[in-house]
């Protein structure tokens, strides 16, 4: 479904390559996490496979077309990303669920019935649909900004850390909600994670970056997740090292 040849990219600032030559298919139904540690260039393939920059090397095809061919607004419908740091836009809550697919000019009926049925899938109440964001917690936001990109019905869901402001049970039933429309054959899921004790029972499949690579590409079920996560906390190490 999502197929990325030699992908570079350069800084807008300065010269640093922040990901360098990344080939990489993914297949439909996949739920693939993303690992690797601060400033390895997660987000930056999110924004790259979103359209929100453009690869200084090597092409990306979706769905066997190159996505510079597909006009941006109908690829972030099919291709939804729900960044770290999500905005309503100044919108209630109510608003900003419904605004995509008031942009797709859907009808009143369906766009209610879709913001119905993902809010309650997610268990957003009643409570927070005439809140703005000032009124919102950062999970409460993250949880709204995830329900904006499930009324999409994205063939894929681009998900940067979307657990990390949820609380253990909240964070659980996401990834409940999640397994359920992959398990339908929907929607092809990747979620950039830190947190490998959630994300190892979700996952299918693991790709971890460093320094821009992509290192490894393994299959869930052969992962030895201990490893990983020693792996993990020495690359952050070292990456907070070069930082301080
Ligand atoms: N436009 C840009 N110009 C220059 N540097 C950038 C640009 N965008 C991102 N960076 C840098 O690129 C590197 C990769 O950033 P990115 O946000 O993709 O990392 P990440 O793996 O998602 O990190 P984190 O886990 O902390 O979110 C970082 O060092 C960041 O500071």
């Amino acid at each position: 479904m999502l197929r990325l040849n030699g992908v570079s990219l350069q800084a807008t600032v300065g010269s640093a390559q922040l990901l360098d030559n990344i080939s990489v298919q993914i297949n439909n139904g996949d739920r693939i996490a993303i690992i690797g540690p601060s400033g390895a260039g997660k987000s930056s393939l999110f924004r790259l496979i979103n359209r929100l920059t453009s690869p200084s090397e090597g092409s990306i095809y979706f769905e066997q077309q190159s996505i510079t061919e597909i006009p941006v607004l109908q690829l972030r419908q099919r291709i939804a990303l729900v960044p770290q740091e999500s905005k309503l836009l100044g919108m209630t809550v109510q608003d900003a669920i419904a605004y995509p697919l008031v942009l797709q000019k859907l009808s009143t009926s369906e766009i209610s019935s879709r913001v119905t049925t993902w809010r309650s899938a997610l268990k957003i109440p009643d409570q927070w649909l005439e809140r703005n964001e000032l009124q919102l917690s950062g999970g409460q936001k993250q949880l709204v900004a995830i329900a904006r990109a499930l009324v999409m019905q994205p063939n894929l869901l681009l998900l940067d850390e979307p657990t990390s402001a949820l609380d253990f049970g909240t964070a659980n039933h996401l990834l409940e909600i999640l397994e359920q429309i992959s398990s339908a054959g929907h929607t092809t899921i990747m979620i950039i994670s830190h947190q490998l004790e959630l994300i190892k029972s979700f996952a299918n499949r693991i790709l971890y970056l460093e320094s821009g690579k992509l290192t490894e590409d393994v299959v869930a079920n052969a992962v030895n997740w201990q490893k990983l996560q020693e792996k993990l906390l020495i690359a952050e190490t070292q990456s907070t090292q070069e930082w301080s």
